[in-house]
């Protein structure tokens, strides 16, 4: 595993978001854009609240996407997209065109699904990710069905939530050129314990070569 443990989630939260703002720079140097998919989670949003008060980052050529979406409107408190505006998007002159939401609103959800898939980059940069305590992330949760769905965006049902959401597919987060894990909190201990000895069956583990964003207390367990 590529692992980078900080300190305390504020710490961890900190160093991704040097670390986006490194990327964007050299991803807007070397091919005129940045494009990076952000995700919802307690970890994210300390993330996002860091990156807005960097210095340097060239928003004009950053590109935003979204690894998954619950099945709301962008108002709503649940909204992965109302997230990242409240505490990123809304504080930074990122082009208002050049952020992609998905539209959780629409039904079907595969319509919203395909929609989406239309509009992505050929490839994106980079994929912000976070992790559940049951080891989902993005909205590819144990036993659903997206987890073997192909293409590149999948409207996904969730049984345990009684609830539809819109996520990317491994094939489209396996694809980009980086993948950032942000893990935080001593709940994630033991799933990451297991992701690391090769136990289980997480859907997080499919995720390729990811680089771990780590605090002291998620990586409590991996025996460093
Ligand atoms: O449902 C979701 O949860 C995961 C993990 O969230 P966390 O609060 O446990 O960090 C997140 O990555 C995903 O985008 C979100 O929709």
């Amino acid at each position: 595993m590529n692992v980078c443990v900080f300190p305390t989630p504020e710490d961890t939260a900190r160093a991704a978001a040097k670390a986006f703002a490194r990327a964007a720079g050299v991803a807007v140097a070397a091919r005129g854009a940045f494009h990076v998919a952000l995700s919802g989670g307690s970890t994210p949003r300390m993330m996002y609240r860091e990156l807005r008060t960097l210095p340097d980052v060239p928003w004009e050529g950053v590109h935003i996407y979204f690894s998954d979406e619950r099945s709301v409107g962008p108002d709503s408190p649940e909204s992965n997209y109302r997230l990242a505006h409240d505490e990123l998007l809304a504080h930074v002159p990122v082009p208002e065109r050049q952020i992609h939401r998905m539209e959780g609103e629409r039904r079907p959800l595969e319509d919203a699904a395909r929609d989406y898939a239309a509009l992505l980059p050929e490839r994106l940069d980079v994929v912000l990710l976070g992790m559940g305590d049951d080891g989902h992330t993005a909205s590819l949760f144990p036993g659903t069905a997206a987890l073997t769905a192909g293409g590149r965006v999948a409207a996904n049902w969730v049984p345990k939530l009684g609830t539809g959401r819109l996520t990317f597919t491994f094939d489209e987060i396996n694809a980009a050129r980086e993948r950032w894990l942000l893990v935080t909190g001593a709940g994630k201990a033991d799933v990451l314990r297991e992701v690391a000895a090769g136990e289980g069956d997480y859907p997080v583990a499919r995720i390729r070569d990811p680089l771990w964003y780590l605090d002291e207390a998620a990586a409590g367990k991996l025996g460093r």
